[in-house]
């Protein structure tokens, strides 16, 4: 089996010398080329190349920013069939590989590769999501979310390190100064009337939404890597909504979140979201910019995960 391994040499929990062991024991059981990123956009030119070059399977050791870009660099090739992906966690939250059952531990993400190779294991088809052009692994977000995924990348930018604190202490920040207080967004799903008055909008490919440490927060429990979307969207930041949502997220089991101003559904095909001025889109936590509208679809089995079993993805909750 030929693969490329594309390391992002510049992720939060990357090294050296965890990149040459991961090399050495994939090298044992694959014909191996190992790629290093060199900045912003160079994981989907080499996840490209490797499709148009005909590879079977590209690891991906980083975290979720450069899982996106090789994924979108897979589906975006000029021809080639497209290489199965796998993932050995390098980021700092690892989102998308944590909620398909990848071993966090990059140790133990290598051993469910080996063993998948051992075991001639088929790969697990995933569904994608598409907001517009790009595609996304785990969520896309129009609104807060994307705003402060905005403000943290600029204290990233500035060479600071980031942390959950700082997410909070940001997420509070946008809240109380009324950023994301202007219901500025109408939410269009299939099969029902236009919502207007949204004030954010947040649309998942799998749950969880995201890790809070070893928490799962689940906006979407009913959203499945091989299903539709999740969408989850807000018709109100009052206080009392917005702190009882929030509770029932940081408390998150099996029950889904509920309130009269929360619009939630599970594996939906589309959304469509309009904004009476242009508003903050985040995909896979990178800031992609202010948009007047943005298209959502599931692209349903459009990518092959190798490593973990299928049935390891169900996230625990407070584990
Ligand atoms: N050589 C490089 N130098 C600087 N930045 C890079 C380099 N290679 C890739 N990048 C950029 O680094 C960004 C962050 O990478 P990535 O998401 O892999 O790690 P992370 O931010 O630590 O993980 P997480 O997304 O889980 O927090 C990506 O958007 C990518 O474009």
């Amino acid at each position: 089996m030929r693969a490329v391994l594309v390391v992002n040499p510049h992720a939060t929990s990357t090294t050296g010398r965890r990149r040459d062991l991961l090399a050495h024991a994939l090298a044992s059981e694959l014909r191996l080329a190992v790629e290093q990123t060199n900045g912003r956009g160079h994981a989907s030119e080499l996840a490209a190349r490797a499709t148009e070059a005909g590879a079977d399977l590209v690891v991906v050791h980083g975290g979720d920013g450069t899982v996106n870009e090789v994924v979108n660099g897979i589906m975006k090739a000029g021809t080639g069939t497209r290489p199965m992906i796998a993932v050995v966690p390098g980021g700092s939250t690892n989102v998308f590989a944590r909620a398909l059952g990848v071993d966090p531990d990059p140790t133990g993400a290598t051993e469910q590769i080996l063993e998948a190779l051992a075991e001639r294991r088929l790969p697990r088809r995933i569904s994608l999501g598409l907001a517009d052009d790009r595609y996304f692994t785990f969520n896309a977000g129009l609104g807060l979310d994307a705003e402060v995924v905005h403000a943290v990348e600029e204290v990233r930018g500035s060479g600071r390190a980031i942390s959950n604190s700082l997410h909070v202490r940001k997420t509070l920040r946008h809240y109380l100064t009324g950023h994301g207080r202007t219901a500025r967004l109408t939410l269009e799903l299939p099969g029902r009337e236009p919502i207007p008055g949204v004030h954010l909008a947040f649309v998942s490919n799998v749950d969880p939404w995201t890790y809070w440490e070893k928490r799962a927060i689940r906006t979407n429990p009913g959203t499945t890597a091989d299903g539709g979307l999740g969408v989850f969207a807000l018709t109100s930041m009052k206080v009392p909504t917005v702190a009882r949502v929030v509770g029932q997220l940081l408390r998150s089991g099996e029950a889904p979140p509920r309130a009269g101003a929360l619009i939630r559904e599970d594996d939906v095909p589309s959304a469509h979201v309009r904004c009476s001025e242009p508003v903050g889109l985040q995909v896979d936590g990178d800031y992609l910019g202010t948009r007047s509208e943005v298209r959502f679809r599931s692209v349903p089995g459009a990518l092959g995960l190798f490593g973990p079993p299928a049935e390891t993805d169900t996230p625990a909750a407070g584990d």
